[in-house]
């Protein structure tokens, strides 16, 4: 048995309203407390407004709730942005980021995502780093080149396999329906932790959870979460659904 605990993680992405979040978030909750529960960590990471809210209907579970961005910076004039610290202040326990959306839409850097990740571990929080190649990338065949470069980049001092989350995302896996072969996911999962372990040494490698993400549904999450180096998944478009990121939940 591996000693990492799955987790699976829900990034709802810029989807929903007030009332839609509600009710994801109580239909998980009914989920919860009428059992049975998944052997596994449950996160769930709405847009920022509905943090509050969302972790207000989970209370009383043990599913988590986290962002999806935070500010490198603790405070000051950073119009738009939030600071880790608020997050932590508001219930989160955990931080996406470098998710390849940012990367592409806001351009942010290796360095960006790794003076992020630090200001969530200063914050007490959860940093899940994500790393993953686009199909140019992978046609080019610089698929482990790219995502050990990235890692290698983005990883926030301090981590430790407490704190530090890894997800692998192929970019052109994402929202695409086309997902990664168990064979292409266990090779950068294995490449991802043998480069953790140059990292970090040997017993934090092992014990760091690296998730896959990238259209992973219900009827392909058996197959993924029970390669050795996939310790859980970070869901997109399945997570929006009550009973597909259950069934996710409970195939690992
Ligand atoms: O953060 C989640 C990923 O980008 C995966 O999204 P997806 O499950 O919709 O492909």
């Amino acid at each position: 048995m591996s000693i990492r605990r799955k987790l699976i993680a829900g990034n709802w992405k810029m989807n929903g309203l007030k009332a839609d979040s509600a009710e994801l978030a109580s239909a998980l909750a009914a989920r919860w407390n009428a059992g049975p529960r998944p052997d596994c960590d449950l996160l769930v990471c709405p847009p920022f407004p509905l943090i509050v809210p969302v972790a207000a209907a989970l209370a009383g579970t043990a599913i988590a709730v986290g962002a999806q961005d935070c500010h490198a910076k603790t405070a000051g004039a950073h119009t738009g942005d939030v600071a880790a610290p608020l997050l932590a202040d508001l219930g989160c326990t955990a931080v996406i980021v470098g998710h390849s959306e940012r990367r592409a839409d806001h351009g942010e850097s290796d360095s960006a995502v790794k003076a992020k990740a630090e200001a969530a571990l200063a914050a007490g929080l959860i940093a899940i780093v994500c790393v993953g190649e686009t199909l140019e990338q992978r046609e080019a065949g610089r698929t482990l080149e790219v995502n050990t470069s990235q890692l290698r980049g983005s990883l926030p001092a301090g981590a430790t396999a407490a704190n530090l989350v890894i997800a692998y995302e192929p970019v052109w896996a994402i929202g695409t329906g086309r997902v990664a072969t168990p064979a292409q996911a266990q090779e950068v999962h294995a490449v991802l932790r043998a480069e953790l372990i140059a990292l970090l040494g040997a017993e934090t490698a092992a014990a760091t959870r690296i998730l896959y993400g990238g259209s992973m549904k219900p009827d392909n999450a058996t197959e993924l979460l029970s390669l050795p180096d996939v310790d859980g998944g970070l869901i997109g478009g399945a997570s929006l659904k009550a009973a597909d990121f259950w069934a996710i939940a409970t195939a690992g």
